[in-house]
């Protein structure tokens, strides 16, 4: 493993081709906040390795036959909510996400956030609501849990609960790849009959993408991937496995389709908890963040049309 300082950032794909703020479309935000994880920790250290494996990823994406990261202007922004230092209150992380992300938009940026835990999101879609006042977006979520209840171990900003925070502001969602969930969940899922196309029904059903994109309600959507969502064969390094995940080409051909159909605000892509003796995980995930950069940059017709 590299070891990262706190305080140093090691931009994703590297120095060399890293943009400055003001010429980057993308901007990549770290935020290595760790504190309610309910089993192994470490995704405090998530973000930090994700960037260093990035820089194994090769600019050329095969499938898109595109050197995404030469073309497109990507800048990464310090570590916000930095627990590995200190403590930070969940309010403190909820207030400078916020505000961080909200800037990032402002700024006509598209921002990709890297976890650190999964709660963190409740922040992330706060700020879009802010940048688009007038208008919803569906959160569609990639995990492995359905994070509905609500409270969990003494808090209402557990991992577990950061669905449930997203239900009650009012945005529609669409849950892949669930398949851990308990009796408080599945109840609140028939009662406000919630669209969730569990890992089971995935595995069953190959026209579950085309199903699956069709039922994002809003032209807009915000994309949150727990990194559990995807099969722990992938993506071993997470805190709370649970078996039956995504295969990658599913993953893919899913996420290629809704920026294709649909107009991605934003992402984030969290939870990962790095393992010492394995690389696969964050190698995956840096490859990952690269598909979605690339997806955004070359789906719906070309280059990316940025609004603000
Ligand atoms: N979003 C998550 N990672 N959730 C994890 C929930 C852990 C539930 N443990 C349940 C134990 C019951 N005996
Ligand atoms: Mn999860
Ligand atoms: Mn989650």
């Amino acid at each position: 493993m590299l070891a990262q300082t706190a305080t140093e950032v090691t931009p994703f794909l590297g120095s060399d081709v890293a943009a400055s703020y003001a010429t980057a479309q993308v901007a990549i935000l770290p935020i290595p906040y760790e504190a309610t994880t309910t089993y192994r920790r470490g995704c405090e250290t998530g973000p930090d390795a994700i960037l260093a494996a990035s820089h194994q990823v090769e600019y050329y994406d095969e499938e898109l036959d595109w050197e995404t990261g030469l073309e497109v202007g990507i800048y990464t922004h310090p570590p916000i909510a930095d627990t590995r230092s200190k403590a930070v209150t969940s309010e403190e992380m909820l207030q400078i996400t916020r505000e961080t992300v909200f800037k990032l938009v402002q700024d006509g940026k598209f921002a990709i956030a890297l976890g650190g835990e999964h709660s963190i999101t409740t922040a992330i879609v706060e700020a879009y609501r802010q940048a688009y006042p007038d208008e919803l977006f569906t959160v569609v979520q990639i995990d492995a849990h359905g994070d509905l209840r609500h409270e969990y171990e003494g808090s209402i900003h557990n991992h577990a609960c950061v669905m449930r925070r997203v239900v009650e502001m009012g945005l529609p969602t669409v849950q892949i790849g669930i398949r851990a969930i308990c009796k408080e969940e599945a109840d609140l899922i028939k009662e406000k009959n919630l669209t969730v196309f569990r890992a089971r029904e995935i595995a069953a059903q190959p026209n579950w993408i085309e199903n699956a994109i069709a039922a994002i309600p809003t032209e807009k959507v915000f994309l949150t991937i727990d990194l559990d969502g995807i099969d722990p064969t992938l993506i071993p390094g997470v805190g709370t496995p649970e078996p039956g995940g995504l295969n990658w080409y599913a993953l893919t051909t899913f996420l290629r389709g809704v920026f294709n159909t649909h107009q991605v605000i934003g992402c984030d892509v969290m939870e990962l908890a790095p393992l010492a003796d394995s690389v696969v995980s964050e190698f995956t995930a840096a490859k990952l963040v690269y598909k979605l950069i690339g997806y955004q940059a070359k789906e719906r017709g070309g280059i990316m049309n940025y609004e603000s």
